[in-house]
């Protein structure tokens, strides 16, 4: 499969300050990474020079195979604040919609279809008109991964999806994005402090921190010293 994305060399960091170097890794069309890593090792950082919201300190990142920047859709960490939006379902998801609109100060048909197609393919349809802040954590993380899908289908970047979710709401939502990369060819990214998870899903990891760094596919992490050690660490068990 051909690569979208490609990071050589790259540094982060804040004012001088390196948070962690030395980033090389590839995403491939269909390919699901996950983003592991200490707290504070730079992932959130990481994340940021992706979708361009912060310069790099030193090396590239290249968009490749017809990817463009502006074509990842974005699931971003939900705060308390988020969860209280005051906005209907539809109205959510259509803004993922906005970028497509330019001038126009109004959701053309297409852009109400494409809507429309992506709650029925994540099973929100019947929320349609609900208030976003009535839903359950896991519908409104449903209703952010329409709306990112709205935005860009060719690769999703999810920070942190089942922050907060309870166990089945969690694992549903794992499932639907393994579905949306299985069965729709979408490339996805996500940081997640959940080893078990990440094991289970990710045909790729990265380990970021300011000592250790990993790239390779998910068998390689499981035999590598970084990622026995932070499965250790971690409590993620590499026979699920
Ligand atoms: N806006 C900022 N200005 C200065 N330093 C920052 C800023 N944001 C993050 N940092 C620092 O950069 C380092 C990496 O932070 P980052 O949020 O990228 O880590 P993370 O791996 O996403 O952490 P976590 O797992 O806790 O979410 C930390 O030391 C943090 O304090």
């Amino acid at each position: 499969m051909g690569a979208l994305l490609k990071c050589e060399n790259v540094s982060l960091g804040y004012e001088g300050d390196v948070v962690t170097k030395n980033i090389n890794f590839t995403v491939s069309s269909g390919d699901y990474l996950c983003i592991v890593g200490e707290n504070g090792s730079g992932k959130s950082t990481l994340i940021k020079a992706l979708l361009g919201l912060k310069p790099q300190l030193s090396g590239n990142i290249e968009f490749c195979g017809g990817m463009a920047k502006n074509e990842i859709g974005y699931l971003p960490q939900q705060t308390l604040v988020q969860r209280d939006f005051p906005a209907s379902v539809r109205e959510i998801v259509l803004s993922g919609c906005m970028n497509r609109c330019g001038l126009r100060p109004f959701y053309n048909k297409d852009e109400k279809k494409l809507a429309h197609d992506m709650m029925r393919r994540l099973d929100i349809e019947p929320l349609t008109k609900r208030c976003y802040r009535e839903l359950s954590g896991g519908q409104q993380q449903r209703v952010l991964l329409a709306r990112a899908l709205c935005a860009a289908r060719k690769m999703i970047l999810l920070d942190e999806p089942v922050t907060g979710l309870d166990p089945k709401a969690a694992n549903e939502m794992y499932e639907l994005i393994d579905s949306l990369n299985k069965k729709d060819g979408i490339t996805v990214i996500m940081v997640s402090h959940d080893m078990n998870a990440a094991v289970r899903y990710a045909s790729h990891i990265l380990h970021v921190g300011r000592k250790q760094l990993f790239f390779g596919t998910k068998d390689d992490y499981l035999t590598s010293k970084t990622g026995q050690a932070f499965l250790t660490v971690m409590g993620g068990d590499e026979n699920e």
